[in-house]
């Protein structure tokens, strides 16, 4: 999509270059979640807003094409220097004419349900294959209660979603947060804009809690103010205007999860400038993991190293970690021993199903795992060579292809994949490899 983008983007597979122990020090792109969250409050503002820092990648770009479809604001990007603006033009919103297709991006969709309920009009949107099988029933579930109708075009939960907007009272809303946090983050990020003051229940557990935590971070940066009760209950009170000006996002830590398995599994070494303890980002955690794996961490407040070493399983609850499962199990597969890990459920709803994606990828590879509903047992060993599937999933192509750092003949089939979130992989790849050219 963008000028600069690298040809192994077109490319039907790549393969993996094998190294010694990387030296390097490397950073991710922004984060996707922070970039996705500013550029809705930022639409929401009324004011001008400049998102610097920011992850351009399919994800973002489609949502800056959305939200601008509501004819309030414009966005415009500007590749060099990685940063998005987003400007109030004057007009009301209004929900757009055409149907607004949003590819794979998951949260900016779920976002886009909510922020559909302040067009006048009908909205609709829709979403790659995979996007028309995700799950959305809860959220659309939640908004009657605030004066938004919002409905399953076919009646199955997934989109296309239809949204007759421009009625977001807001008031009390109940949302069951078992199945993905995004849709209490949608919530509350959209009841910014409503007519009252918004209360938000969480009817059962909510998972994947940072990001939630996020979402109120990202408000609070904006100058919104919410009141919590721990992760059951929300009120946004009205009336808040987020503050615009410029907001600066942060490195992406499910990117990072990729450098630092690359020096695990290499037995190298890694420096991860830009994000460390401070973050609210809670895929940091994938660092303390590795140090129980044997890897020697130094985590300060905005800067990570690791140190890889020899490898030993670990037992692991990663519900508030989904992102970095793949990171986690390709680890996992040069590890001595067993890993296991649990509550791992809504990874079956993701760009694939990713449970059932890591379990036949790393069996190709001659690793026994065993699977269940939520959870994955993986007994590590020595991975071989083979040609990974990768779903149209980005977290799977880019975790194997850290296996391929150290295993001879990994080749990784649709390496375009990962411009959903890590546009630039390949080319950070490139910086890790001693030799320059990570792929042949
Ligand atoms: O809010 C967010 O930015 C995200 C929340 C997580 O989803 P779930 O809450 O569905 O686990 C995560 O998997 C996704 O990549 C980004
Ligand atoms: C699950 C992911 O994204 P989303 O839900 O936003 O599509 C991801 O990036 O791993």
């Amino acid at each position: 999509m963008s000028a600069t983008s690298d040809p192994r983007l077109q490319q039907d597979a790549v393969t993996v270059v094998p190294c010694g122990g990387i030296s390097a020090e490397a950073t991710p792109p922004g984060s996707k979640s922070y970039t996705n969250r500013y550029l809705a409050i930022a639409a929401l503002s009324g004011r001008e807003t400049l998102i610097e820092g920011a992850l351009l990648s399919d994800d973002t770009r489609y949502f800056a094409s959305a939200v601008a479809a509501f004819g309030h604001v414009r966005t415009t990007i500007d590749e060099e220097r990685s940063s998005i603006l987003v400007e109030p033009t004057g007009d009301a919103m209004r929900a757009p004419a055409e149907d607004v297709y949003m590819g794979g991006a998951g949260t900016p969709l779920r976002f886009l349900i909510a922020m559909a309920g302040h067009a006048e009009g009908t909205t609709t949107i829709t979403g790659n294959a995979r996007m028309q099988e995700r799950p959305m029933g809860d959220l659309l579930s939640a908004l009657p209660m605030l004066g938004v109708e919002a409905v399953a075009v076919r009646g199955n939960g997934s989109p296309p979603v239809r949204v007759t907007g421009g009625t977001f009272l807001g008031g009390r809303t109940r949302i069951s947060g078992t199945v993905s946090s995004q849709f209490t983050s949608s919530l509350l990020i959209n009841s910014v804009h409503a007519a009252n003051d918004t209360r938000i229940e969480v009817v059962d557990e909510l998972i994947s809690q940072p990001y939630v935590d996020m979402t109120i971070a990202a408000l609070a940066e904006m100058g919104v103010r919410i009141e919590r009760e721990g992760y059951r209950s929300f009120t946004v009170p009205c009336g808040q205007q987020p503050r615009g000006g410029r907001v600066t996002v942060e490195p992406d830590a499910s990117g990072m999860s990729y450098l630092l398995a690359a020096a695990a599994v290499t037995e190298g070494e890694v420096a991860i400038p830009g994000i460390g303890a401070d973050s609210r980002q809670g895929d940091v955690g994938l660092a303390e993991v590795l140090e129980r794996m044997g890897c020697r961490v130094q985590l300060n407040g905005d800067s990570v190293t690791l140190k890889g070493g020899p490898l030993r399983g670990v037992d692991i609850d990663m519900e508030a970690m989904p992102d970095v499962v793949p990171t986690l199990a390709v680890v996992a597969a040069f590890a001595e021993g067993d890993t296991r890990i649990t509550n791992i459920a809504s990874l079956r709803v993701k760009e694939c199903d990713r449970i059932a994606a890591v379990t036949n990828e790393l069996r190709r590879m001659g690793i026994t795992v065993h699977e269940s509903a939520d959870a994955m047992h993986i007994v590590g060993g020595v991975p071989r060579g083979a040609g990974v599937e990768t779903y149209d999933d980005h977290r799977i192509a880019m975790s194997f292809a850290v296996a391929g750092l150290r295993t001879e003949g990994v080749t990784i089939k649709d390496p375009g994949c990962v411009a959903k979130s890590f546009p630039g992989f390949w080319r950070v790849l490139d910086q890790l490899h001693p030799g320059k050219a990570s792929t042949a």
